[in-house]
């Protein structure tokens, strides 16, 4: 529900400028946050400003039920870290969002357009992007070449632009400028000429955010960022994160470090199962009893806390009672049956 209508305009125009010019004042952090102060922390709850919206999306892998998500929204100009257990189906709704799967029923748009049926160039030249691992192919380009794959909407790409080489000729000078720039900016221009297969697991996480931005994406999504990242890029990626939304992007982002997701979440959407289980701001997370449920199993191993010893404790006289309720009602029964024989 909208809150405080104030603090969602300049993330919520998408203008960049308007965005960075209105940052000096008032940091992006501290807006997305409190556009989202008022928000109830429930399931498919309305966002003040939403970017992504997605309906009744399911996913089956045949009896197998990856993704069910009913109704969730995603607030623009946040950061949005998306958890849940492994096989949950955080990578299966990146994949459906981004046109890479197709799914069994259900509809998601981006700024009210819809998204559905979209292969996954054309969304990316609407404004959203996802990372991935480099794969094997991508490994044996060099940094420079990875780059320049990530621009999209080259006007040699287009018919009218095809007859202009000049035009084209333009579009690739300033693809090459925009790359550098990515480059310098990710710390890898040195690498520019090196086959990205050589670059170390953390330099290829950047090398994958830096060829996202390619596209100048509205939305951002990053699987696991951080995974395999040595801990001194990890303050790194983190700041590069946080610069994606002081820039005006909205970031989703896969996670299982909690620490990661308190430091730079503004929202969380905790998965399990396929469903979306729970929502709120990071510190609503750690209270809730289903997120720990999804994460430790029901009956877990470890040593009960106080609340909980006395929560099963009391769960289970009130079983004896009942049983004791239900044994006397039996005897009763019983007795009054066999009273009936005589
Ligand atoms: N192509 C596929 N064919 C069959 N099953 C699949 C396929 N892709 C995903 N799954 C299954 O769907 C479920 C959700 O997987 P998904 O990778 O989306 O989970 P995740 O939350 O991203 O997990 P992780 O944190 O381990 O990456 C899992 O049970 C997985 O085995």
């Amino acid at each position: 529900m909208p809150a405080d209508p104030t603090p969602t305009e300049p993330a919520g125009s998408g203008a960049h400028a308007a965005s960075l010019g209105q940052a000096a004042h008032h940091p992006p952090r501290r807006l997305a946050q409190a556009a989202l102060r008022d928000v109830s922390w429930e399931v498919g709850v309305a966002k003040p400003d939403p970017i992504v919206v997605v309906d009744g999306v399911t996913r089956q892998f045949g009896g197998l039920t990856a993704v069910a998500v009913d109704h969730l929204e995603i607030q623009r100009g946040g950061i949005t870290g998306l958890i849940g257990p492994n096989g949950a189906g955080k990578t299966t709704l990146f994949n459906l969002l981004t046109g890479f799967d197709q799914p069994n029923t259900g509809n998601w748009t981006f700024d009210g357009r819809s998204l559905a049926d979209l292969a996954p160039h054309k969304v990316a030249r609407l404004g959203v992007v996802r990372t991935f691992q480099l794969t094997k192919a991508l490994s044996r380009l060099t940094v420079m070449q990875n780059m320049l794959l990530g621009a999209q909407g080259q006007k040699g790409e287009s018919f009218f632009g095809a007859l202009w080489p000049g035009t084209w000729r333009s579009q690739e000078r300033s693809n090459t400028e925009k790359a550098m720039d990515l480059l310098a900016r990710f710390k890898l221009d040195a690498k520019k000429d090196d086959f990205a297969g050589t670059l170390s697991g953390g330099q290829r996480k950047l090398l994958e955010m830096a060829r996202a931005l390619m596209s100048n994406p509205k939305v951002v999504m990053l699987d696991e960022p951080m995974a395999g990242v040595n801990p001194a890029l990890t303050q790194s990626l983190l700041g590069h994160v946080k610069d994606l939304r002081e820039e005006g992007m909205t970031v989703i982002f896969v996670e299982h470090d909690m620490d990661v997701v308190r430091d730079i979440s503004d929202w969380v959407v905790v998965m399990a199962a396929g469903r979306v289980i729970a929502e709120g701001p990071p510190e609503s997370i750690s209270q809730n009893q289903a997120v720990v449920d999804a994460y430790l199993g029901a009956h877990h191993d470890a040593p009960l806390t106080v609340e909980e010893e006395d929560r099963v404790l009391a769960e289970a006289s009130q079983a004896i009672a009942r049983e004791e309720h239900t044994e006397g009602a039996i005897l009763d029964s019983t007795t009054r049956q066999e009273g009936n024989d005589r």
